[in-house]
Order: structure tokens, then sequence, then C-alpha cells
């Protein structure tokens, strides 16, 4: 990867709170300018401590971080600049109208008024018909459209979103993720955190996972997938029937409820498997092909820690 790639980088940052627990213990992550990267991980994991040390809202107890080339300590200004924030939880001014709060929030960053700017990202953001409307008088999904909104009023390179969509129903979740489709297509890094799995299927690029204040992974989605997401066939037998040992060359195990699960290694190899099984008149009452998700991986590398 290119260094003039990277637009945020996380050196090393480990976090212990005073009485509290260790939440961040060394971690170490590069991002690349105009992606998308998924933060994972249970609650109380580390992810909303690792954005505040980012955002400058909590000090590391050791390591560095460089955002767009600016310390966030020695360059903490020009480095808050380049980020935006949308916190977890709805803080608004009830009475406050739509582009009246986008200029405030542009405003607190010394940034000279440019209500262009403000009708393109509103546009973006569907609210630009909504600008003269309070707040109070907007859908919930149009009160999380005017957070994002607030947090990129300074025009910042790099967006984090805290829980984008936690008690959203599906159809604004599809919406949110329409969203941060076009805001990176106007060239914002994007990195959010989430609960959802799905959430980091459908639109990460990469996929990190934390658990226990540790960064078990960062990796493409498209290549954990293929590493991890792989295929299994189930088989279920005719009644009282076991594989003979003419097919242990096969590896299957045996699951809980008696069906046997075959894992798909590499091309050809689930032919030979059925040519066996059927040389040796095993009986086969059904066949199910599936692929590991996410959620299956996810569940596996917190239970195990990064070695999966
Ligand atoms: N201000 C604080 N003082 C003391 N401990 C804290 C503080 N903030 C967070 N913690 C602790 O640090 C750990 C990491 O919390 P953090 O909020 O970063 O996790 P998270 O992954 O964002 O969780 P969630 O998904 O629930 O938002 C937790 O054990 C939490 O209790």
């Amino acid at each position: 990867m290119d260094d003039t790639d990277i637009i945020l980088s996380v050196d090393g940052v480990a976090k212990t709170y005073a009485d509290g627990p260790k939440a961040l213990d060394s971690v170490s992550l590069s991002i690349r300018r105009g992606e998308i990267l998924a933060l994972l991980g249970p609650n109380g994991a580390g992810k909303t401590t690792l954005i505040s040390i980012i955002c400058g809202l909590v000090s590391p107890s050791a390591g560095s971080v460089i955002v767009d080339g600016h310390d966030i300590v020695s360059d903490y200004r020009a480095a808050r600049a380049a980020i935006g924030l949308v916190p977890q939880e709805v803080q608004l001014e009830p009475f406050e109208k739509v582009l009246d709060a986008a200029r405030f929030s542009r405003g607190l960053f010394g940034k000279a008024r440019d209500d262009a700017y403000l009708q393109r990202m509103l546009t973006a953001l569907s609210l630009w018909d909504k600008r003269r409307s309070e707040v109070k008088a907007l859908s919930g999904g149009m009160k999380r459209r005017v957070l994002i909104a607030k947090a990129l009023a300074h025009e910042p390179r790099i967006l984090f979103l805290d829980e984008p969509t936690a008690g959203v129903d599906v159809e604004l979740r599809k919406d949110m993720w329409a969203v941060v489709e076009e805001l990176r297509s106007n060239g914002v890094t994007i990195i959010l955190t989430t609960h959802y799995i799905e959430e980091a299927e459908a639109i990460a690029d990469r996929v990190g996972i934390i658990s226990g204040g540790r960064l078990v992974l960062v990796e493409e989605k498209g290549s954990l997938m293929r590493r991890l997401g792989r295929r299994e066939l189930v088989l279920t037998l005719g009644d009282g029937e076991d594989l003979p040992p003419a097919l242990a060359r096969h590896g299957l195990s045996r699951s809980a409820d008696g069906t046997f699960v075959y894992t798909f290694t590499e091309e050809g190899s689930l032919a030979a498997l059925l040519a066996d099984l059927a040389a040796a008149g095993v009986t086969v009452r059904d066949l199910e092909t599936r692929r590991r998700s996410l959620e299956d991986i996810f569940v596996e590398l917190v239970k195990n820690g990064a070695d999966a």
C-alpha cells in the first residue's frame, strides 16, 4: 500500500480508563482514502473508545494516531478538522432548522460560509427540500441524516458513523446504506461501527473485528469471505446408516443432529465424494449446501481470538 493513499494511521493505541478496564490493547490500523471500513465487535469491545481517541475526545494511554498527515495530539486542530463524527445518540436542537444546523456546525470549525457546498451536501442526503424544516418535525430517519449533515458541514475527509442504524427498521437501514455509498462516491472515507453483521457484509470494503480491546482481524471483505466463508455440504443418510470406513478420507464430521458435514476443499473434491458415496451404496436422504456467513466467521473469531 502506497503511503500517500493512507488517510488514517493508528499505531499501537492502548487505553486504560482510570479505575476501569483495559479498553484497548495496542491497536494498529491503516485506512486507505475512499474506503469503507466496518468495525464489528460485541458490546464493550472498545469500538467507541477507538473512535473517541481518533476524534480527540478521549486521550490514549499509549500509541499515536495520524489523520490526513496530522498528529492528533501535536496537531490537534488540523486533525480534528479532517474528521466528521456522527455520534451514536441523536443529539439535536429541536427548534433549529436543518440548513441553520448545518451552517452552525460549519462555523464551529471556523470555515467560511459556503452555501453552495451545503446545498450539494444536503441534496446528497435528500435533505435539501427539508432545509427550512425544524428538526423536531422530521422523521427518525431524517433526524439521522441531519446528524450526518452536521458532521459533514465542515467538509471533513473522513466520516465516522457510530452505529448509524442502531434501532432503525430494515427499510431505513437500506436507505442509510445508500447514503453511505453516495458519500463515498463523493470522495469521503467512511469508518462505521455496527452490531449488524449484514450491514458490514452489505457495504464495507474491509471488515475489522474488535474483541476485548484487541483488533483481532482486519481484512478485505471479499478475501475474508473466500478464506473463511467456506462452503459446506450437509448430508442426511438413511435411517440407522453410518458412513462406511471407505469414506474416511473425505473428512466428514458428524453433527449433533446426526447429519454429516463436508467442507468443500478443492475443485473436483465434491465429485469424488459423491462417487465414493454411490460406490459404497450409502443411501443419501437429503443434501444441502450452505456457505458460512460473516456472522459464523465473526462468532468463531470472537470466541477463538485471531487464529481461526
Ligand atoms: N469513560 C469511561 N470510563 C471507564 N470505563 C469506560 C469508559 N468508556 C468505556 N469504558 C469501558 O471500556 C470498555 C470499552 O467500551 P466501549 O464503549 O469502547 O465499547 P464498544 O465496543 O463501543 O461497546 P458498544 O458496542 O456497547 O458501544 C468497556 O468495558 C467500557 O465499560
